[in-house]
Protein backbone atom coordinates (compact mmCIF):
# COMPACT_ATOMS: atom_id res chain seq x y z
CA UNK A 1 0.00 0.00 0.00
CA UNK A 2 1.20 3.65 -0.96
CA UNK A 3 0.90 6.75 1.57
CA UNK A 4 1.67 10.29 0.33
CA UNK A 5 1.50 12.92 2.84
CA UNK A 6 1.85 16.83 1.50
CA UNK A 7 2.26 20.19 3.47
CA UNK A 8 -1.39 22.51 2.37
CA UNK A 9 -2.33 25.84 2.88
CA UNK A 10 -4.22 26.18 6.35
CA UNK A 11 -7.27 24.60 5.59
CA UNK A 12 -9.33 26.56 8.27
CA UNK A 13 -11.69 24.54 10.78
CA UNK A 14 -10.57 20.72 9.90
CA UNK A 15 -14.23 19.75 11.19
CA UNK A 16 -15.72 21.35 8.27
CA UNK A 17 -14.34 18.84 5.68
CA UNK A 18 -16.49 16.15 7.38
CA UNK A 19 -19.30 15.00 5.34
CA UNK A 20 -22.86 14.06 6.54
CA UNK A 21 -22.85 10.55 5.44
CA UNK A 22 -20.12 8.22 4.79
CA UNK A 23 -17.12 7.07 6.65
CA UNK A 24 -14.61 9.40 8.61
CA UNK A 25 -13.95 10.46 11.87
CA UNK A 26 -12.26 13.61 14.00
CA UNK A 27 -9.76 14.34 16.67
CA UNK A 28 -9.55 18.06 17.46
CA UNK A 29 -7.91 20.05 20.32
CA UNK A 30 -7.36 23.25 20.33
CA UNK A 31 -7.89 23.67 16.89
CA UNK A 32 -5.51 20.94 16.23
CA UNK A 33 -5.75 17.56 15.48
CA UNK A 34 -6.86 15.76 12.14
CA UNK A 35 -10.22 14.44 10.42
CA UNK A 36 -10.36 11.86 8.44
CA UNK A 37 -12.42 10.61 5.57
CA UNK A 38 -13.00 7.11 4.05
CA UNK A 39 -11.12 3.72 4.82
CA UNK A 40 -9.05 1.15 3.62
CA UNK A 41 -8.55 -1.30 6.14
CA UNK A 42 -10.82 -2.18 9.27
CA UNK A 43 -10.56 -4.39 12.05
CA UNK A 44 -13.36 -4.84 14.33
CA UNK A 45 -11.82 -6.84 17.27
CA UNK A 46 -12.96 -7.30 21.46
CA UNK A 47 -9.40 -6.38 22.37
CA UNK A 48 -6.82 -3.54 21.90
CA UNK A 49 -3.91 -6.34 22.30
CA UNK A 50 -5.24 -7.85 19.46
CA UNK A 51 -5.80 -4.26 17.21
CA UNK A 52 -2.11 -3.46 18.02
CA UNK A 53 -0.87 -6.64 16.40
CA UNK A 54 -2.87 -5.93 13.22
CA UNK A 55 -1.85 -2.51 13.17
CA UNK A 56 1.93 -3.55 13.73
CA UNK A 57 1.50 -5.71 10.12
CA UNK A 58 -0.47 -3.48 7.84
CA UNK A 59 1.99 -0.69 9.06
CA UNK A 60 4.96 -2.68 7.68
CA UNK A 61 3.64 -2.72 4.42
CA UNK A 62 3.19 0.69 4.06
CA UNK A 63 5.61 2.74 1.24
CA UNK A 64 4.85 6.06 2.81
CA UNK A 65 6.62 9.25 0.67
CA UNK A 66 6.12 12.37 2.73
CA UNK A 67 7.01 15.95 2.86
CA UNK A 68 7.28 16.00 6.09
CA UNK A 69 9.62 13.30 7.42
CA UNK A 70 8.92 12.88 11.20
CA UNK A 71 6.26 15.47 12.08
CA UNK A 72 4.46 14.26 14.70
CA UNK A 73 1.17 13.13 14.12
CA UNK A 74 1.22 13.36 9.71
CA UNK A 75 1.39 10.27 7.67
CA UNK A 76 -0.86 7.14 7.64
CA UNK A 77 -2.53 6.30 11.08
CA UNK A 78 -5.37 4.05 12.57
CA UNK A 79 -7.88 5.48 14.04
CA UNK A 80 -9.87 3.64 16.84
CA UNK A 81 -12.23 3.47 19.66
CA UNK A 82 -12.81 0.09 22.19
CA UNK A 83 -15.27 -0.93 24.42
CA UNK A 84 -14.99 -0.43 28.19
CA UNK A 85 -15.38 -4.08 29.19
CA UNK A 86 -14.68 -6.44 26.20
CA UNK A 87 -16.06 -9.51 28.59
CA UNK A 88 -19.42 -7.72 29.17
CA UNK A 89 -20.02 -5.49 26.45
CA UNK A 90 -22.28 -6.47 23.62
CA UNK A 91 -20.49 -4.01 21.22
CA UNK A 92 -17.42 -4.23 19.35
CA UNK A 93 -14.10 -2.11 19.68
CA UNK A 94 -13.13 -0.63 15.87
CA UNK A 95 -9.45 0.42 14.56
CA UNK A 96 -9.51 1.65 11.18
CA UNK A 97 -6.40 2.70 8.46
CA UNK A 98 -8.60 6.14 6.59
CA UNK A 99 -8.17 6.99 3.24
CA UNK A 100 -7.50 10.42 3.74
CA UNK A 101 -6.09 12.60 6.82
CA UNK A 102 -6.72 16.24 6.95
CA UNK A 103 -4.72 17.38 9.65
CA UNK A 104 -3.07 20.41 11.67
CA UNK A 105 -0.64 20.74 14.69
CA UNK A 106 1.85 23.51 15.48
CA UNK A 107 0.63 25.80 13.53
CA UNK A 108 1.49 23.47 9.76
CA UNK A 109 -1.51 21.68 8.09
CA UNK A 110 -0.63 18.53 6.11
CA UNK A 111 -3.21 15.94 3.97
CA UNK A 112 -2.49 12.31 3.81
CA UNK A 113 -3.54 9.93 1.20
CA UNK A 114 -3.49 5.87 1.19
CA UNK A 115 -4.04 3.30 -1.52
CA UNK A 116 -2.66 1.34 -4.07
CA UNK A 117 -2.16 3.91 -6.72
CA UNK A 118 -2.83 7.16 -6.63
CA UNK A 119 -0.97 10.86 -6.18
CA UNK A 120 -3.88 12.92 -5.58
CA UNK A 121 -2.99 15.09 -3.19
CA UNK A 122 -6.29 17.70 -3.46
CA UNK A 123 -8.24 19.00 -0.49
CA UNK A 124 -11.65 17.24 -0.06
CA UNK A 125 -14.61 19.08 -1.21
CA UNK A 126 -15.73 20.96 2.90
CA UNK A 127 -19.20 18.94 3.73
CA UNK A 128 -22.55 20.02 3.69
CA UNK A 129 -23.86 22.61 6.20
CA UNK A 130 -24.06 21.07 9.54
CA UNK A 131 -28.07 20.24 10.37
CA UNK A 132 -28.65 21.06 13.80
CA UNK A 133 -31.42 18.29 15.42
CA UNK A 134 -34.99 18.86 15.68
CA UNK A 135 -37.85 17.34 17.87
CA UNK A 136 -35.85 16.03 21.11
CA UNK A 137 -37.11 13.67 23.63
CA UNK A 138 -35.37 13.00 26.35
CA UNK A 139 -36.15 9.19 27.12
CA UNK A 140 -34.30 9.12 30.68
CA UNK A 141 -31.67 6.36 31.35
CA UNK A 142 -31.64 2.36 31.72
CA UNK A 143 -32.28 3.16 35.71
CA UNK A 144 -34.03 5.91 37.16
CA UNK A 145 -32.13 8.43 39.69
CA UNK A 146 -33.35 7.02 43.20
CA UNK A 147 -32.17 3.18 41.62
CA UNK A 148 -29.02 5.02 40.93
CA UNK A 149 -28.33 6.86 44.23
CA UNK A 150 -29.49 3.81 46.39
CA UNK A 151 -26.56 1.52 44.42
CA UNK A 152 -23.83 4.27 45.02
CA UNK A 153 -24.97 4.09 48.79
CA UNK A 154 -24.40 0.26 48.82
CA UNK A 155 -21.24 0.69 46.59
CA UNK A 156 -20.44 3.44 49.79
CA UNK A 157 -20.70 0.62 52.82
CA UNK A 158 -18.67 -2.07 50.46
CA UNK A 159 -16.18 0.43 50.47
CA UNK A 160 -17.07 1.31 54.42
CA UNK A 161 -16.41 -2.53 55.14
CA UNK A 162 -13.50 -2.62 53.49
CA UNK A 163 -14.38 -4.83 50.61
CA UNK A 164 -13.02 -2.55 47.58
CA UNK A 165 -11.65 1.07 47.47
CA UNK A 166 -12.90 2.93 44.78
CA UNK A 167 -15.85 2.31 42.64
CA UNK A 168 -16.88 4.70 39.32
CA UNK A 169 -20.19 4.30 38.84
CA UNK A 170 -21.85 5.70 35.67
CA UNK A 171 -25.38 6.08 34.18
CA UNK A 172 -26.89 7.09 30.75
CA UNK A 173 -29.77 9.15 29.01
CA UNK A 174 -30.86 7.78 26.31
CA UNK A 175 -32.23 10.93 23.68
CA UNK A 176 -34.74 10.72 20.83
CA UNK A 177 -34.99 12.86 17.59
CA UNK A 178 -37.65 13.31 14.91
CA UNK A 179 -34.61 12.52 12.18
CA UNK A 180 -30.82 11.06 12.12
CA UNK A 181 -28.64 12.71 13.50
CA UNK A 182 -25.64 14.87 12.16
CA UNK A 183 -23.00 13.85 14.75
CA UNK A 184 -21.12 16.97 13.13
CA UNK A 185 -23.27 19.51 14.54
CA UNK A 186 -22.56 17.82 18.29
CA UNK A 187 -18.98 17.56 17.61
CA UNK A 188 -18.59 21.50 16.07
CA UNK A 189 -20.50 22.73 19.09
CA UNK A 190 -18.24 21.06 21.65
CA UNK A 191 -15.15 22.05 19.99
CA UNK A 192 -16.68 25.98 20.29
CA UNK A 193 -17.86 25.33 23.83
CA UNK A 194 -14.84 23.20 25.51
CA UNK A 195 -11.61 24.09 23.42
CA UNK A 196 -9.08 22.64 25.95
CA UNK A 197 -10.55 18.98 25.69
CA UNK A 198 -10.07 16.81 23.22
CA UNK A 199 -13.31 16.21 20.84
CA UNK A 200 -13.77 13.31 19.51
CA UNK A 201 -15.76 11.55 16.30
CA UNK A 202 -14.98 7.81 15.81
CA UNK A 203 -17.76 5.12 14.46
CA UNK A 204 -21.06 7.04 16.30
CA UNK A 205 -19.15 7.75 19.54
CA UNK A 206 -18.86 11.35 19.38
CA UNK A 207 -17.77 13.94 22.68
CA UNK A 208 -15.22 15.98 24.37
CA UNK A 209 -13.20 14.08 26.66
CA UNK A 210 -10.96 16.64 29.26
CA UNK A 211 -8.38 13.05 29.91
CA UNK A 212 -5.72 12.04 27.86
CA UNK A 213 -5.10 8.37 28.75
CA UNK A 214 -1.49 8.61 27.51
CA UNK A 215 0.30 10.46 24.26
CA UNK A 216 3.13 8.62 22.95
CA UNK A 217 5.85 11.27 20.70
CA UNK A 218 9.38 10.13 20.16
CA UNK A 219 10.59 8.87 22.92
CA UNK A 220 8.12 10.56 25.80
CA UNK A 221 4.77 9.24 27.01
CA UNK A 222 2.01 11.73 28.88
CA UNK A 223 -0.78 10.76 30.58
CA UNK A 224 -3.40 13.13 32.18
CA UNK A 225 -5.14 11.76 35.15
CA UNK A 226 -8.33 13.09 36.49
CA UNK A 227 -10.46 12.35 39.28
CA UNK A 228 -12.24 14.23 42.50
CA UNK A 229 -14.99 16.55 41.05
CA UNK A 230 -16.41 20.19 41.50
CA UNK A 231 -19.31 21.34 39.52
CA UNK A 232 -19.85 24.94 39.10
CA UNK A 233 -21.04 27.72 36.92
CA UNK A 234 -21.67 31.46 36.48
CA UNK A 235 -22.45 32.34 39.60
CA UNK A 236 -19.59 30.26 41.35
CA UNK A 237 -16.65 32.32 42.30
CA UNK A 238 -14.10 29.93 40.22
CA UNK A 239 -11.24 30.56 42.78
CA UNK A 240 -13.14 29.26 45.75
CA UNK A 241 -14.40 26.35 44.21
CA UNK A 242 -10.91 25.38 43.03
CA UNK A 243 -9.68 26.17 46.67
CA UNK A 244 -12.42 23.80 47.75
CA UNK A 245 -11.62 21.17 45.85
CA UNK A 246 -7.81 21.12 46.26
CA UNK A 247 -8.46 21.11 50.05
CA UNK A 248 -11.44 17.81 49.85
CA UNK A 249 -9.47 15.13 51.28
CA UNK A 250 -12.44 12.71 49.91
CA UNK A 251 -11.35 14.31 46.09
CA UNK A 252 -7.86 13.78 47.19
CA UNK A 253 -8.07 10.53 47.89
CA UNK A 254 -10.05 9.74 45.39
CA UNK A 255 -7.33 11.59 42.82
CA UNK A 256 -4.49 8.84 44.07
CA UNK A 257 -6.31 6.17 43.24
CA UNK A 258 -6.19 6.70 39.93
CA UNK A 259 -2.86 8.77 39.90
CA UNK A 260 -1.35 5.40 41.56
CA UNK A 261 -3.03 2.70 38.76
CA UNK A 262 -1.74 4.77 35.90
CA UNK A 263 1.96 5.17 37.65
CA UNK A 264 1.51 1.50 38.02
CA UNK A 265 0.75 0.35 34.87
CA UNK A 266 2.91 2.33 32.75
CA UNK A 267 6.08 1.99 34.88
CA UNK A 268 7.18 -1.37 33.45
CA UNK A 269 6.75 0.78 29.77
CA UNK A 270 9.05 3.17 31.11
CA UNK A 271 13.07 3.92 31.43
CA UNK A 272 12.48 6.83 34.02
CA UNK A 273 8.86 8.47 35.13
CA UNK A 274 8.01 11.71 36.89
CA UNK A 275 4.60 11.88 38.75
CA UNK A 276 3.97 15.04 40.80
CA UNK A 277 3.37 14.54 44.25
CA UNK A 278 0.41 17.20 44.34
CA UNK A 279 -2.35 17.92 41.89
CA UNK A 280 -3.56 21.04 40.30
CA UNK A 281 -6.68 22.04 39.35
CA UNK A 282 -8.40 21.90 35.64
CA UNK A 283 -10.83 24.37 35.10
CA UNK A 284 -13.53 23.25 32.46
CA UNK A 285 -16.66 25.51 31.66
CA UNK A 286 -19.02 23.07 33.79
CA UNK A 287 -16.72 21.38 35.94
CA UNK A 288 -13.05 21.68 37.76
CA UNK A 289 -11.13 18.36 38.38
CA UNK A 290 -8.23 17.59 40.29
CA UNK A 291 -5.24 16.79 38.08
CA UNK A 292 -1.82 14.88 37.54
CA UNK A 293 0.05 15.06 34.59
CA UNK A 294 2.35 11.92 34.40
CA UNK A 295 4.91 12.19 32.28
CA UNK A 296 7.37 9.26 31.29
CA UNK A 297 10.64 8.03 29.28
CA UNK A 298 9.34 5.21 26.79
CA UNK A 299 11.24 2.04 26.04
CA UNK A 300 10.76 2.10 22.23
CA UNK A 301 9.17 -1.17 21.72
CA UNK A 302 5.52 -0.74 23.11
CA UNK A 303 3.09 2.12 20.36
CA UNK A 304 0.61 4.06 21.79
CA UNK A 305 -1.96 1.36 21.42
CA UNK A 306 -0.01 -1.58 23.14
CA UNK A 307 0.27 1.31 26.44
CA UNK A 308 -3.30 1.79 25.80
CA UNK A 309 -4.32 -1.32 26.33
CA UNK A 310 -2.08 -1.46 29.38
CA UNK A 311 -3.07 1.91 31.19
CA UNK A 312 -6.89 0.82 30.66
CA UNK A 313 -9.18 0.36 32.71
CA UNK A 314 -7.79 3.34 35.04
CA UNK A 315 -8.83 4.27 38.38
CA UNK A 316 -10.17 6.95 37.04
CA UNK A 317 -13.11 5.12 35.10
CA UNK A 318 -12.88 2.02 36.87
CA UNK A 319 -11.73 1.39 40.58
CA UNK A 320 -8.99 -0.26 43.07
CA UNK A 321 -8.56 -3.12 42.97
CA UNK A 322 -9.31 -3.14 39.00
CA UNK A 323 -10.57 -6.66 38.72
CA UNK A 324 -12.84 -6.46 41.89
CA UNK A 325 -14.60 -2.60 41.02
CA UNK A 326 -14.70 -4.19 37.24
CA UNK A 327 -16.81 -7.00 38.44
CA UNK A 328 -18.94 -4.34 40.77
CA UNK A 329 -19.63 -2.27 38.11
CA UNK A 330 -21.01 -5.25 36.07
CA UNK A 331 -23.12 -6.47 38.92
CA UNK A 332 -24.54 -3.05 40.07
CA UNK A 333 -24.36 -1.01 37.03
CA UNK A 334 -27.04 -2.39 34.52
CA UNK A 335 -25.52 -1.25 31.94
CA UNK A 336 -23.62 -1.85 28.87
CA UNK A 337 -21.07 0.70 28.96
CA UNK A 338 -20.17 0.08 25.31
CA UNK A 339 -17.47 2.37 24.38
CA UNK A 340 -17.77 4.99 26.91
CA UNK A 341 -15.08 5.38 29.28
CA UNK A 342 -13.03 2.70 26.69
CA UNK A 343 -9.92 4.62 25.36
CA UNK A 344 -10.37 6.43 22.05
CA UNK A 345 -7.61 7.85 19.43
CA UNK A 346 -5.01 6.90 17.03
CA UNK A 347 -1.83 5.46 16.19
CA UNK A 348 1.01 5.84 14.00
CA UNK A 349 3.40 4.05 12.05
CA UNK A 350 6.02 4.83 14.43
CA UNK A 351 3.92 3.77 17.12
CA UNK A 352 3.20 7.41 18.61
CA UNK A 353 -0.29 8.93 19.02
CA UNK A 354 -2.63 10.16 21.04
CA UNK A 355 -5.69 8.05 23.22
CA UNK A 356 -8.09 9.72 25.20
CA UNK A 357 -10.51 7.82 27.34
CA UNK A 358 -14.00 8.37 25.69
CA UNK A 359 -15.96 10.71 28.57
CA UNK A 360 -18.37 13.40 28.07
CA UNK A 361 -19.75 11.81 24.88
CA UNK A 362 -22.26 9.72 23.56
CA UNK A 363 -23.24 6.59 21.10
CA UNK A 364 -25.00 6.55 17.77
CA UNK A 365 -25.87 3.47 16.62
CA UNK A 366 -26.54 2.63 12.73
CA UNK A 367 -29.73 0.72 13.65
CA UNK A 368 -31.16 3.75 15.58
CA UNK A 369 -29.83 6.87 14.02
CA UNK A 370 -31.94 9.31 15.57
CA UNK A 371 -31.13 7.86 18.91
CA UNK A 372 -28.20 8.79 21.23
CA UNK A 373 -27.06 7.04 24.50
CA UNK A 374 -25.17 9.58 26.83
CA UNK A 375 -23.04 8.43 29.56
CA UNK A 376 -21.53 9.65 32.85
CA UNK A 377 -19.79 8.65 35.78
CA UNK A 378 -18.55 9.49 39.31
CA UNK A 379 -15.67 7.91 41.64
CA UNK A 380 -16.91 6.37 44.59
CA UNK A 381 -15.14 6.32 47.55
CA UNK A 382 -15.75 5.91 51.29
CA UNK A 383 -16.67 9.38 52.11
CA UNK A 384 -19.29 9.67 49.47
CA UNK A 385 -22.46 10.79 49.41
CA UNK A 386 -25.30 9.52 46.92
CA UNK A 387 -27.22 13.09 45.89
CA UNK A 388 -23.80 14.87 45.56
CA UNK A 389 -22.40 11.91 43.20
CA UNK A 390 -25.85 12.34 41.25
CA UNK A 391 -25.46 15.72 41.00
CA UNK A 392 -21.59 15.53 39.64
CA UNK A 393 -23.21 13.22 36.98
CA UNK A 394 -25.49 15.80 35.86
CA UNK A 395 -22.80 17.88 35.83
CA UNK A 396 -20.87 15.63 33.50
CA UNK A 397 -23.75 15.37 31.05
CA UNK A 398 -24.13 19.30 30.49
CA UNK A 399 -21.50 18.99 27.37
CA UNK A 400 -23.32 17.10 25.52
CA UNK A 401 -27.13 18.45 26.21
CA UNK A 402 -25.78 21.70 25.76
CA UNK A 403 -24.22 20.70 22.38
CA UNK A 404 -27.90 19.03 21.59
CA UNK A 405 -29.18 22.29 22.79
CA UNK A 406 -31.13 20.84 25.86
CA UNK A 407 -29.07 22.68 28.66
C1 LIG B 1 -16.34 8.91 34.78
C2 LIG B 1 -16.24 10.16 34.33
O1 LIG B 1 -15.22 11.00 34.68
C3 LIG B 1 -14.12 10.53 35.43
C4 LIG B 1 -14.37 10.59 36.87
C5 LIG B 1 -14.02 11.70 37.60
C6 LIG B 1 -14.40 11.81 39.08
O2 LIG B 1 -14.98 10.85 39.59
O3 LIG B 1 -14.14 12.83 39.72
C7 LIG B 1 -13.31 12.76 37.01
C8 LIG B 1 -12.85 12.65 35.74
C9 LIG B 1 -12.92 11.37 35.02
O4 LIG B 1 -11.79 10.62 35.27
C10 LIG B 1 -17.20 10.72 33.34
O5 LIG B 1 -17.01 11.84 32.91
O6 LIG B 1 -18.16 10.02 33.00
Amino acid sequence: MRATTVAVDDPGPLERFLPEAGLSSAFIRRGEGFITLGEVARFETDRAEAADVWWDEISAQIDHDSEMPGEFGTGPIAVGSFTFDPDRSEERSVLTVPELILGRRGGVSWLTRLGTNHTDCSLPPRGEPVRAPSGLEVLGGSMGEDVWTDIVAEVVSLIRRDEVHKVVLARDLRVRADQPFDLRFLLGRLIDSYPTTWAYLVDGLVGATPELLLRRQGGLVTSRVLAGTVSHDADADPLARAAELARSSKDIGEHEFAVESVAQALAPFCQAMNVPEAPSVLKLPNVMHLATDITGVAKPENSALALAAALHPSAAVCGTPTHLALDIIAELESLDRSRYAGPVGWVDTEGDGEWAIALRGGQVRPQCPDEIQLFAGAGIVADSSPDAELAETGAKFVPMLQALGLA
